[in-house]
């Protein structure tokens, strides 16, 4: 009933014999090199297979015998390119990414970016090896020397769409934010549903007087018509047991006409009560004077008597909201100021009292912004110029709507490009890139790879100009060093780069086995040149850096691929057709096809793998074996890898530890239908050490991409075997 075929690639009689000194070479026959693969959907009475001949792609082949003499021979290139090469004055660029980063600055004594910005901002003209000045700096005359940060990403963070935090996360997300040491965290609504509730429960014992954070709890102010030691939700704030409040309060005049449609002075009255009330009960009260910029806009002597009423109460922080997000930083930072003057303590050098621990005494005002036009950072930051001492914010400016202001961002333009001398996080900068990947990961969030100063590409650098300037200043294209926030510069591999992007990665691979700065500059030409034409043909390099680094390898004088794939053949197998031949409906067939896959039915495809491994130790002269496996597995692919596995892992059982984590297939050119070119992107992970690794290939045979990919996986995974052999070569 099945009926299969295999085709055995032409290759496998060319490398067929090998003595001890061509053994180097052996493996590098690659190119050429013709794979066969069978697919086979087998029906009762008519078997169709469909069958392919198709060579590995050249991408990860090893460099051969004829292109490494090519790469030997690179001195005798026309004059002008060696002379267009030399231009980069390789001989003199250290080049190693993250030692030299920021050496200049480090040799004039000056670790410190505000200083080396403000001190120097006076001067216009630099002498060479000297970091010019970044030209403005600091916060100007207004902004306290002392910020609280007040983090809000368990309680408006979820009020985002799509995010959803259990109680026990909430308490991990606590744990993490107090080890980072946030001034204030506030967690949760205790009066808004069960789970806000036992977390606080549970909380208390989590943030005690020794821990650093202070926990805190959100409610509003009270109702309409009820007295505060009545109202439900003001109680619950008391209950919770945390020992700082904070209360929303309306303080825009239209909103509370119209929308809380409450009476003006009773607004003020239920202000001032909620406050008062929670004050007697020992809390320290913090307002959040909602609407206030709009409010401010609308009818500023109304927002000052909501000001009023809460520092009547007894309030110690009033915080200034822009709920709708629609304010720009200029008028942010008149407002703010109008404020804390008509309120702040005069005599106060920082016209604010930014002490976490005081319950009355002097005002601190804070910010708190929404993220609407994409002004909520800019808008804290002016606040802060403008005078304010605490700023509200999220990790990662999640929030309701387009989210909060940053908190991933605020702090590190705070401590790295403002003047504020006091901020209880400072000394945690360099950890603030972790803490932002924490809260995605426990949110279950994908991260936004382009954030400023967590990102993964907030220091990826891509064009080949800016790889080139930062070659040799990284100052050139950064604004800060990424280690200051836990960051790493990261170099791009792609149609974009320049020779000195290939060159980077060579060194920072450390296989620098030529020292002839000509034969390396050549190299990275040949590369640079693969790199575009592939990238043309639709791979896409810079999310495959395993690939990347293959390519490199190949191109490596005394580089051997630990193994080759002669041959392989991949089957599917229809194994659920009605032997009874009864014709089934296109639904009733589609039902059988997903119940039996969703069994994960491993007989369902089956795979033929036929290898030329390296077995034995280093030096590479140990034997090379042939080895043919075959496996079953989910699907063709599922099956391949799994036949390469068995066939590899008898003489590298470091293989065993390897897991893929993810397949993405995309197809370049819908327009050609099933012929379409296909991309095929593998992620692979050591489960021993967790490091991950992405591979590239592109066939307009997905089976061919695929397999390739893998291989691609499998050898990276066997790189440090095989950059032994490099250094031994020389
Ligand atoms: C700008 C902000 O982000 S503020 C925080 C917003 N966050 C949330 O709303 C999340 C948690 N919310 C909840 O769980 C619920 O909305 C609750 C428990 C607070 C209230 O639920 P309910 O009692 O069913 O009321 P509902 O949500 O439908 O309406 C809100 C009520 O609060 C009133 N209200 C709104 N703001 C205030 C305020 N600052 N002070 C007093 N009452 C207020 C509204 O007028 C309305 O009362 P009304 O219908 O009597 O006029
Ligand atoms: C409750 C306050 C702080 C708020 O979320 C807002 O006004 O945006």
């Amino acid at each position: 009933m099945i009926s299969t075929a295999s085709r055995n690639g032409s290759s496998a009689t060319a490398v067929a014999k090998c003595t001890a000194s061509t053994t180097r070479c052996l493996m590098t026959m690659a190119v050429g090199v013709i794979v066969g693969i069978v697919v086979g959907v087998v029906v009762p009475s008519a078997p169709v297979v469909l069958s392919f001949q198709s060579p590995r792609p050249t991408s990860s082949s090893s460099l051969s015998s004829s292109s490494r003499s090519r790469s030997r021979s690179v001195h005798s290139l026309s004059s002008a390119r060696d002379e267009r090469m030399r231009g980069g004055d390789a001989a003199s660029s250290s080049y190693d990414w993250i030692r030299r980063d920021f050496e200049v600055r480090t040799k004039n004594g000056n670790d410190d970016v505000t200083a080396a910005s403000s001190s120097s901002s006076s001067s216009s003209v630099t002498t060479a090896g000297e970091v010019p000045p970044r030209g403005v700096g600091g916060m100007g005359t207004r902004a306290p020397s002392t910020v609280l940060i007040y983090d809000t990403t368990l309680r408006d963070g979820t009020q985002m769409e799509s995010i959803s935090v259990s109680c026990d996360d909430k308490i991990k997300i606590t744990r993490r934010l107090s080890k980072f040491d946030i001034d204030y965290i506030e967690a949760g609504w205790p009066g808004s549903n069960p789970k806000d509730e036992e977390y606080f429960r549970r909380a208390r014992a989590e943030l005690d007087e020794t821990t650093f954070s202070r926990l805190v709890a959100f409610g509003s102010t009270r109702r309409k018509g009820v007295r505060a030691c009545d109202d439900v939700q003001i109680r619950t704030l008391v209950d919770s047991g945390a020992p700082t409040v904070c209360i929303v309060a309306k303080a825009h005049l239209w909103q509370v006409t119209d929308i809380l449609r409450a009476d003006p002075n009773e607004n003020l009255d239920m202000i001032r009560d909620s406050v008062s009330y929670l004050t007697s009960q020992g809390r320290k009260v913090m307002v959040d004077l909602e609407h206030y910029f709009d409010g401010h806009a609308f009818d500023a002597n109304y927002a000052y008597r909501c000001c009023e009423a809460a520092l009547d109460g007894g309030a110690s922080v009033l915080v200034m909201c822009d709920t709708n997000g629609g304010s720009m930083p200029w008028d942010v930072e008149r407002i703010v100021a109008e404020t804390i003057s008509r309120f702040g303590n005069e005599d106060d050098d920082d016209n604010n009292n930014n002490d976490r621990e005081t319950t009355t005494t002097t005002t601190t005002f804070g910010i708190h912004c929404h993220n609407d036009c994409g002004l909520a950072v800019a808008n804290s930051l002016t606040a802060v110029r403008a005078g304010v001492g605490l700023v509200q914010g999220t990790i990662n400016g999640i929030g309701e709507r387009t989210g909060n202001a940053d908190l991933c961002s605020i702090i590190p333009s705070l401590a790295l490009h403002c003047d504020v001398r006091d901020m209880s996080c400072k000394d945690n900068l360099s950890d603030v890139t972790s803490l932002s990947r924490f809260i995605d990961e426990t949110l279950n969030r994908a991260p936004n790879t382009a954030a400023p100063y967590v990102g993964a590409s907030a220091f990826a650098h891509k064009g080949g100009l800016h790889v080139s300037a930062i070659e040799r200043s990284p100052d050139s294209y950064q604004h800060i060093d990424p280690s200051r926030v836990g960051n790493r510069l990261r170099v791009l591999i792609s149609e974009l780069s320049g020779r000195q992007n290939i060159l980077g990665k060579m060194r920072s691979l450390d296989l620098e086995d030529h020292h002839d700065d000509a034969v390396l500059n050549e190299r990275a030409l040949v590369i640079l040149d693969r790199v575009k034409r592939l990238e043309s043909m639709g791979y896409t390099f810079e999310g495959a850096d395993a690939s990347v680094e293959l390519m490199i390898l190949h191109s490596t004088m005394g580089y051997c691929p630990p193994f080759q794939v002669l041959d392989y053949t991949a089957q599917v197998y229809d194994t659920n057709v009605d032997s009874a031949s009864r014709v089934m409906s296109k639904m009733e067939r589609r039902d059988v096809d997903m119940a039996s896959s969703l069994k994960k039915d491993p007989s369902l495809a089956r795979a033929t793998v036929k290898v030329r491994v390296l077995d034995g130790a280093l030096p590479h002269d140990g034997p090379y074996l042939d080895r043919l496996e075959v496996s079953e597995g989910d699907g063709p692919v599922d099956a391949l890898a799994n036949a390469l596995k068995k066939a590899l892992s008898p003489s590298h059982p470091e293989l065993e530890n390897l897991q893929l984590v993810d397949y993405k297939v995309r197809i370049l050119d819908p327009e050609s239908a099933t012929r379409a070119a296909t991309r095929v992107m593998i992620e692979f992970k050591d489960v021993d050490t967790g490091r991950k690794w992405t591979t590239v290939s592109v066939d307009r045979n997905i089976i061919s991409a695929s397999l390739n990919a893998l291989v691609d996986g499998f050898e990276y995974a066997l790189r440090d075997i095989v950059a032994a052999c490099v250094v031994d070569f020389e």
